[in-house]
């Protein structure tokens, strides 16, 4: 009878925990609010900066909240622009690591992740996350922007060719350097991208990513992606506003064949079901925060707001050639096939105006050169290394 009793109990604290959670949950879908988003904002952050992925955008937005918080940066050592890839993250690769040890706030540079050396850097109340896209656009993206670098592209004569039959120009003993072509997400989150795709691989690497991320970003739902950032971070809606950036001219842009599409599901699959998997949390997380209805609004807010500041900062209404920018040191870098487009100002701004525009523009390597010369005076500048805000 005790027994029965007992179970009875603990049944029954099960049920009212289950209840008091759901009432949480509805109130907050009354209140508008989200019952997960922190009270203040976030500043111990980590991201993955995986390749052709919108992650320079994420960047620019990190950066620009490191100045505003005044927050220390884990940046490449030396004349370094990326943490250490394609070699797995080491500690050493972050300038001052020795004798700054844990007391970095922001890390966003490429890399390819390693958790514990991360670990050794980042403090133990870091939020991780980072960024996936569709593995079809990104091959395209990566076709374009590696061309001349990659094995297996220079081979091919477009991203079709490539596709049609990969293994006629893929060498594997080729490695690291063909990494731009085979499951290039795998590889940045530090595993083995030509590996036997088996359910029990993807399920453990799945279940290991989801463990050391907090959250996880769709390149193709950017802004519904900015507004879950701000809300897991606790930052405000200008915090996340963004412009475009390393985004390319239409004419650098190929199509893909159909056949082509469903080749990249094939031999990218590791791929495949690494953003099939995060596509649908993604999705469950917003319904479990601040859910559909309240993200459209969000998102009608990031796009009004991001009109407004395009209004106000930029000479042209789009993203422009590298040739038509007027400032050279604004153009951002090139590779490949890729005509990578960049802005200009407009002329005449005050002083504060055209620093909050400055900085939405700034192409990555400028940034983070600047941002290193401001951290690190005593160091010798980066190559690209240019004053923002004296001008
Ligand atoms: N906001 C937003 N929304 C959707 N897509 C965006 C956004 N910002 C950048 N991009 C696209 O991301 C591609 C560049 O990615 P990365 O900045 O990660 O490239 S890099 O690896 O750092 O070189 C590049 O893709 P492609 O144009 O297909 O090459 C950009 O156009």
């Amino acid at each position: 009878d005790s027994l029965d009793l007992c179970f009875f109990c603990r049944h029954f604290r099960l049920l009212g925990l289950v209840t008091l959670w759901l009432g949480v949950i509805f109130l907050a879908g009354f209140f508008h609010t989200n019952p997960l988003r922190p009270s203040y904002p976030q500043t111990n952050v980590m991201f993955l900066k995986t390749h052709k992925t919108a992650s320079s955008t994420v960047m620019n937005i990190l950066f620009r909240f490191a100045e505003k918080h005044n927050l220390t940066l884990a940046l490449p050592a030396g004349q370094n622009y990326h943490l250490g890839y394609p070699h797995r993250f080491m500690a050493q690769f972050v300038e001052g690591f020795k004798t700054m040890g844990q007391s970095y706030n922001i890390m966003c540079n490429h890399m390819r992740f390693n958790l514990p050396e991360v670990q050794k850097v980042m403090p133990n109340t870091t939020t991780y996350f980072s960024i996936m896209r569709n593995p079809i656009s990104l091959m395209e993206s990566s076709y374009a922007y590696n061309k001349f670098f990659t094995p297996a592209f220079r081979r091919s004569k477009d991203v079709n060719e490539f596709l049609a039959s990969p293994w006629t120009y893929y060498n594997m003993s080729e490695c690291t350097n063909n990494v731009h072509a085979r499951n290039y997400m795998w590889f940045d989150f530090g595993y083995d991208n030509n590996a036997m795709d088996t359910e029990d691989y993807v399920q453990h690497v799945l279940a290991e990513i989801e463990q050391a991320f907090q959250l996880m970003l769709l390149t193709d739902y950017f802004d519904e992606s900015m507004v879950l950032l701000k809300e897991t971070l606790g930052w405000e809606l200008d915090d996340v506003v963004y412009f475009k950036l390393n985004s390319r001219s239409q004419d650098s842009i190929k199509s893909m064949t159909p056949e082509s599409k469903e080749k990249v599901k094939e031999w990218c699959s590791l791929d495949w079901k690494l953003y099939q998997h995060f596509n649908r949390t993604f999705w469950r997380r917003i319904q479990e925060t601040i859910g559909l209805e309240k993200l459209d609004q969000e998102v009608n807010l990031l796009r009004m707001r991001q009109k407004e500041l395009m209004e106000l900062c930029l000479l042209d209404p789009m993203p422009i050639d590298k040739t038509k920018i007027k400032d050279k040191k604004l153009q951002p870098f090139q590779s490949g096939r890729a005509n990578i487009l960049g802005y200009n100002l407009k002329e005449d701004m005050a002083n504060e105006t055209l620093r909050t525009c400055l900085r939405l523009i700034t192409p990555e390597l400028q940034y983070m050169s600047y941002l290193y010369a401001h951290q690190f005076p005593e160091k010798k500048r980066k190559s690209t290394a240019f004053s923002l805000w004296r001008r």
